[in-house]
């Protein structure tokens, strides 16, 4: 079994032989999608995980879960624990508890969606209230459905304005295209672990590992109990959140 270290590294025990020395390095981090219903949480974690996109609309209650494996440059292995949150889970008293511990949390709105935008600082506030206590982790405002611009109905100075106020790093995608979506998990990747990407590995962010899926409902605490599986892993010493 390995064990987990301080900075969120996974280390296998120690290896007699010298292969040990040239195993890659390996990370963990865990990354909540947040936002209002419909702005594509599940579209995006879908994109990124199985690169695929659905037209159909099906809500999630609870959560839904998905881990991605992805390769960094200097051979860094980095597994991506995707926690896609039910837009409709603000008021649940779950909440808090699905948000802990998170290395990186991205905040969701729909580019042709004005309330959705409004409603971040509501996400917003949870998550800051969530880790009063602790340190903020890495915090990415998104606005999806870039592939519907001509609808466009939140400025993009606003969206800057926001991320800008609220110490936020901001990019814009389509679950739809794909277009950014790669990028925006690598870029978050790279940042957590301390390895800057340069363009062109960004551009090239789609050849990566192969994706494995773990897809799971929570209807409610009552059924659960209360227990969450712990998936996470210990926030990591390079996570740099200027
Ligand atoms: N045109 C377009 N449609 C999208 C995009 N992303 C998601 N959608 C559509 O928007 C609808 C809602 O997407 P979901 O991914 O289910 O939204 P969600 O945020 O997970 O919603 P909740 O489960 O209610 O929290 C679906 O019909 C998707 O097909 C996008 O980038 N472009």
């Amino acid at each position: 079994m390995g064990d987990e270290q301080e900075d969120g590294r996974i280390q296998e025990d120690a290896k007699e032989d010298s292969e040990a020395e040239v195993e890659p390095e390996r990370l963990q981090y865990k990354v909540i999608l947040l936002g209002d219903g419909t702005v594509g949480k599940t579209s995006i974690a879908t994109r990124f995980a199985q690169g695929d996109f659905s037209q159909m609309y099906k809500q999630t209650i609870g959560l839904d879960f998905f881990v991605k494996r992805i390769l960094l440059p200097g051979d860094v292995q980095v597994t991506m624990q995707i926690w896609d949150i039910g837009g409709q889970s603000i008021g649940s008293k779950m909440m808090s508890k699905y948000i802990f511990g998170a290395h990186a949390v991205i905040m969701c709105y729909d580019i042709t969606n004005y309330d959705s935008f409004q409603d971040l600082d509501d996400w917003y506030r949870l998550v800051v209230k969530t880790f009063e206590k602790g340190v903020m982790p890495y915090v990415a405002m998104v606005g999806n459905k870039c592939d519907l611009s001509h609808m466009r109905a939140v400025r993009t100075t606003s969206a800057h304005q926001f991320a800008d106020d609220n110490n936020m790093y901001t990019f814009f995608m389509s679950a739809k295209s794909g277009d950014q979506v790669d990028a925006c998990f690598h870029r978050i990747a790279g940042h957590l672990s301390g390895i800057a990407l340069s363009r062109p590995q960004l551009d090239a962010a789609g050849g990566v590992l192969s994706a494995s899926i773990v897809n799971y409902r929570r209807h409610d605490e009552e059924v659960h109990g209360g227990e969450l599986p712990d998936y996470t892993s210990r926030r990591p010493k390079t996570c740099t959140l200027s």
